[in-house]
């Protein structure tokens, strides 16, 4: 039995790196899963994944930057496995450019996908909270270059600090409905989006592909690139009853560079 059998969870960018792992992880704990993307197929593969393991699943295709789809999506989750308790606002993406070289539009699709994303989800899940009648938990994907400008990855960073203020805010505005609003900030995670990134950064120094990761990684006390696990292992704890205390913060984990 898993402790949080009955609840029903919504991951988004749960198809691949850290979104499938906080799927499959909140689905051992007894969640019923729905595993949001904007690759359907991977959203399937997952959600197939789940219910191989004998757990309850629904794969949705989603663009997370569009209002609508997302409070689709939210509504078709809780009629399809019975409530809504807990969102988890992962989806991004992350481009490496230089400051100099941004334009508008790699500015704008940035911060719709990154952090207007994290907005609607935040206010499609309290919105289905309060009509089901009780509260839930939003968990939000931020980063360490939430905490640090990132060379490289400055409007990446943007996004990543502005959804700390984000979840901050509503910490504060949705605690009256008994809703509680927390951010994981990662450091370095082995997933495909850390490969690009070391692929790109790397590349555009003409240096060799994984400099990146030996000029981060060599800043992590432990020694080693987190793993999507560590993620998923401090999320399943933020969408578990021992978190119901939290809401907002931000205490420092050093170690792994993982910070809440
Ligand atoms: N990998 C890291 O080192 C790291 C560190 C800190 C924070 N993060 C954050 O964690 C989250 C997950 O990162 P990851 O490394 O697993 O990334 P990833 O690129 O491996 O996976 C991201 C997923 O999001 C999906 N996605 C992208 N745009 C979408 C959209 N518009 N609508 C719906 N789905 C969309 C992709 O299809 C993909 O499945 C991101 O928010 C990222 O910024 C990652
Ligand atoms: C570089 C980093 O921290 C990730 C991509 O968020």
């Amino acid at each position: 039995m898993g402790k949080m059998d009955g609840k029903v969870a919504l991951v988004t960018g749960g198809g691949q790196g850290i979104g499938r792992a906080i799927a499959l992880r909140l689905s051992q704990d007894g969640f019923a899963v729905a595993v949001v993307d904007l690759n359907e197929s991977t959203a399937q593969s997952v959600a197939g994944e789940i219910a191989k393991a004998g757990g309850h699943s629904l794969a949705l295709k989603v663009d997370v930057s569009v209002r609508d789809q997302v409070f689709a999506a939210v509504q078709e989750t809780a009629e399809k496995l019975g409530g809504f308790d807990v969102i988890v606002n992962n989806a991004g993406i992350a481009p490496s450019k230089l400051l100099d070289d941004v334009t508008l539009a790699d500015f704008d699709k940035l911060f719709h996908i990154n952090v207007t994303s994290v907005l609607w989800g935040m206010q499609a899940a309290a919105a289905q909270f309060r009509e089901l009648g009780h509260g839930g938990k939003i968990i939000n994907a931020s980063s360490q270059a939430g905490h640090v400008g990132n060379a490289n990855l400055g409007i990446y960073s943007a996004t990543k600090f502005a959804v700390r203020a984000l979840t901050q805010t509503a910490a504060q505005e949705y605690a009256q409905y008994g809703i509680t609003v927390n951010a994981y900030c990662p450091g370095i995670v082995q997933t495909p989006m850390w490969s690009g990134i070391d692929k790109e950064i790397t590349a555009s120094k003409g240096e060799a592909i994984g400099d990146a990761t030996k000029e981060f990684g060599s800043k992590i006390a432990l020694g080693r690139l987190s793993i999507p696990e560590d993620v998923s292992a401090f999320v399943s704890f933020l969408a578990g009853p021992d978190s119901d205390y939290m809401t907002g913060q931000s205490p420092l984990i050093d170690g792994g560079m993982m910070f809440l």
